[in-house]
């Protein structure tokens, strides 16, 4: 049976799916109410005051400390630059975000970077219309990314938390010579079962359980246990 242990964050599903970096750029992609300012404060809880960190509101100055970057949706920061800078003379959009979005992105993310003298980790909700992650403007944002966390809906209808998606989250810290080769063989074949268990699913609507070969029933049970063991409850 696999054994999922909880690292940095203490969030096992993203600690094993979706590691992140000291000095990374960490965005939480979610919709409506599926969990995006627990999940924050979790790791704030988690990460943060584990390590005695204190809260600053404001300007930082990244001199020979690490900090920790808390953004709760970062397109609405975007937006309200883009209002800000409407009144210092710029032609503003009439609907939805400017055309100049993805410079502006760009801009941002140049700010929060680290130097020699520290770093800035970064986590960064982004709010997706209709939960379609495909839409313009989160697809623009996924560029500049070290970890991607996708909260799904699915989950949290069943009440299954965090709603962290299992196949959609990722990271490209996710290599054997970076978090070694149990972590990376165990993530392997975590999701291997979990996209077998996927495309069972439709299946299953079908058909019933019983109906289905010694070998998928074994996925089924698999997916099922693991689902489980990556539910962990806040603090
Ligand atoms: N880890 C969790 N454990 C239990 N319940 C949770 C958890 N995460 C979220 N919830 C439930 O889902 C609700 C919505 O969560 P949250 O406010 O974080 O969503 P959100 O994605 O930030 O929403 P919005 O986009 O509307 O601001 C919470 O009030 C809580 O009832």
């Amino acid at each position: 049976m696999l054994r999922i242990r909880s690292s940095l964050s203490r969030i096992k599903v993203a600690d094993l799916l979706a590691p992140y970096r000291r000095g990374g750029k960490i965005r939480l992609f979610g919709g409506a109410g599926v969990g995006k300012i627990v999940l924050i404060m979790e790791l704030v809880n988690n990460i943060a005051k584990a390590h005695g960190g204190v809260s600053i509101f404001g300007r930082v100055d990244v001199n020979e400390q690490d900090v920790l970057l808390f953004i709760d949706n970062i397109l609405c920061l975007i937006q309200l630059e883009s209002e800000v800078f409407a009144l210092l003379g710029r032609m503003p959009s009439a609907v939805a975000y400017q055309p100049t979005f993805s410079t502006e992105m760009g801009t941002l993310q140049e700010r929060i970077t680290s130097n020699k003298e520290g770093s800035i980790t970064s986590i960064q909700s982004v709010y997706i219309h209709a939960d379609v992650l495909t839409n313009p403007i989160p697809a623009t944002t996924f560029a500049h990314l070290d970890a991607t966390i996708v909260l799904s809906r699915g989950l949290a209808a069943k009440g299954i938390y965090p709603t962290v998606d299992p196949l959609d989250s990722t990271s490209t810290m996710l290599q054997r010579q970076i978090v070694g080769k149990e972590h990376y063989e165990t993530t392997q074949r975590v999701q291997k079962t979990l996209q077998h268990y996927k495309e069972l699913q439709d299946i299953i609507v079908i058909l019933e359980l019983k109906e289905l070969s010694e070998e998928d029933c074994l996925t089924v049970a698999r997916a099922q246990k693991l689902s489980f063991s990556y539910h962990n409850p806040f603090s």
